[in-house]
This record gives structure tokens, sequence and C-alpha cells, in this order.
């Protein structure tokens, strides 16, 4: 069975049709890149998976049950993870604290601020620190964090609650293109290891065709094509699509600089 199923899926906003009439499915240990220019409904099309927001036509069921109309905390308990930018407030915690929160915010626990010495959920969060070898960052505050590092971070928190899919929206903005690479080979690994499907937004074709499995193409909403990285570079109609935009494919944003 596939792990997610998404039929028809429709979503206008006002007289735009962000999202028009998408299908696709999404396979076991499946890496899957959903791409296109910016405005191809790429994020509307996750907000409708993760419950953030609701379609006005279509499904979408993960591992066989219904997702519309499921609040996003609900989906979340489903299996869905999702990777988020550590906020404001979660930049104040130490790197263990912030997984132990997720961790506990999973099982349904109260959280002590006050208390920074809590042992909760310790042994998890070193666990998952160890997946994305941060084990001896464990006690910095956030805030010092080099980038790569809180990306590193924010995917052990999205791994917190066990996700069977995991939504990475754009996991790389922001990355030097080196340190893109290195997450989303580390990504790949884990996702692998623990048979998570994945997926993905992303502007950065390099990481797209490395590690996609299967690439699926937006354009003003509507699916233009569907394939591996092969058959999607070669096709005539993304072509255009990118080229209208200035991408072409195989150079990295580092040429451009
Ligand atoms: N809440 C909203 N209200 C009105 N229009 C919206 C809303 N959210 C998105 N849109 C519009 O829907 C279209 C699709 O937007 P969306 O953010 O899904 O595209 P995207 O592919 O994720 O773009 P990007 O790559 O720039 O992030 C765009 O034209 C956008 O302006």
């Amino acid at each position: 069975m596939n792990v997610l199923e998404v039929r028809g899926l429709t979503k206008r906003f006002g007289g735009l049709v962000a999202v028009d009439d998408v299908s696709f499915d999404l396979g076991k240990g499946e890496f899957l890149a959903l791409i296109g220019p910016n405005g191809a409904g790429k994020t509307t099309c996750f907000n409708m998976v993760n419950g953030y927001l609701r379609p006005d036509r279509g499904e979408v069921r993960l591992n066989g049950q219904d997702l519309i109309g499921v609040r996003p905390r609900k989906i979340v308990r489903m299996g869905v993870g999702r990777t988020f930018q550590i906020t404001r407030t979660f930049l104040s915690m130490t790197v263990i604290e912030n997984i132990q929160m997720a961790l506990i915010s999973h099982h349904r626990r109260m959280f002590d601020m006050l208390s920074r010495a809590t042992r909760l959920y310790r042994d998890e969060a070193e666990a998952l620190l160890r997946l994305v070898s941060m084990e001896d960052q464990a006690g910095r505050a956030c805030s010092e964090l080099a980038y790569g590092d809180l990306k590193r971070l924010e995917l052990a928190v999205a791994l917190a609650p066990d996700p069977t899919l995991l939504l990475m929206d754009e996991p790389t903005a922001g990355m030097a293109p080196s340190e893109r690479v290195a997450l989303m080979e580390l990504t790949a690994k884990i996702v692998a290891d623990r048979g998570v499907s994945v997926l993905f937004t992303e502007h950065d074709m390099d990481v797209v065709f490395a590690h996609a499995h299967r690439i699926l193409v937006l354009n003003r909403g509507g699916l233009i094509a569907e394939g591996t990285g092969e058959e999607i570079r070669g096709n005539p109609l993304v072509q255009e699509v990118y080229l209208g935009g200035g991408t072409v494919f195989g150079e990295s944003e580092a040429d451009h600089a």
C-alpha cells in the first residue's frame, strides 16, 4: 500500500487556482521531490497534506486513512512529520532541550520550562542527537549554533514523533551549496535506515537530481510532469517552464553568483 495517496487536490484563493486537480502517490521509503517555479503551488500542496489548509476538492490518504478535515496536531500523531524552523523561543533553549521538548509534546506530557535539569526522554533525545551527529553539542544554546547545525537539529526534532512520512519544505534554503549536499546525504541515510517516506520541495536542482527517487513538477497549480531525474531533465515542457523562469538544469546557484 502507498504511504500517501493524493487525488484531485484543488485549492482556490479567490479567483486564483493555486492547486489544480493534483494527484500522486508516495511509496514506502520513497524520496519524492515536488518542484516548480515560484508560486507554482508547492507550499499550498504541503499545507493541504498536513492539515493546515482544507482543500476545496480532492482526497489525501495516509496509509489508507482519510486526512481531509483532520487537525494538524492529529495528523502529526498519525505519522506525518514536518521540518520546521526553530523559532526564537526555542533558540533560547539548549540543543537537547529542543529535542526533549518535541518528545514531551509527542507523548503529551508537560514540559517544565523552569526545571532545566529535566530528565524526561533524555535517552531518546540523546539517541536522536547521535543520529544527526550532534551528541557533542547537546548542552549548547541553539542561539550559538551554526546555520547548518541548526538545520540538522530541525531534522532531529522532526524525527522525534517517529513519523512514517516526513514533509520537508525547502530543507536546504539559506545554506551554502556544500552544506546542502551534506544535509541531504544525512537525511537520505536516516530515512533509508528508518524506512521513512519523504516529500520535499526544493529550488536547488542539484539537490533534487542527486536525491529524489522521483520528481513531480508543478506549474501554475497543475502537475505538468512526473518521473525520474533523467525523465524530468529531458522533458521539453519542464525545460520550457524552467528556461522561461531563467533556470537552466545542471547549473547550481553558485554558478550564478
Ligand atoms: N493564503 C493565500 N491567499 C491568497 N493567495 C495565496 C495564499 N497562499 C498562496 N497563495 C497564492 O497561491 C499561489 C501558490 O502559492 P504557493 O506558496 O503554494 O507556491 P510555491 O510553489 O510554494 O511558491 P514558492 O516556491 O515561491 O514558495 C501563489 O500565486 C500565491 O501567491
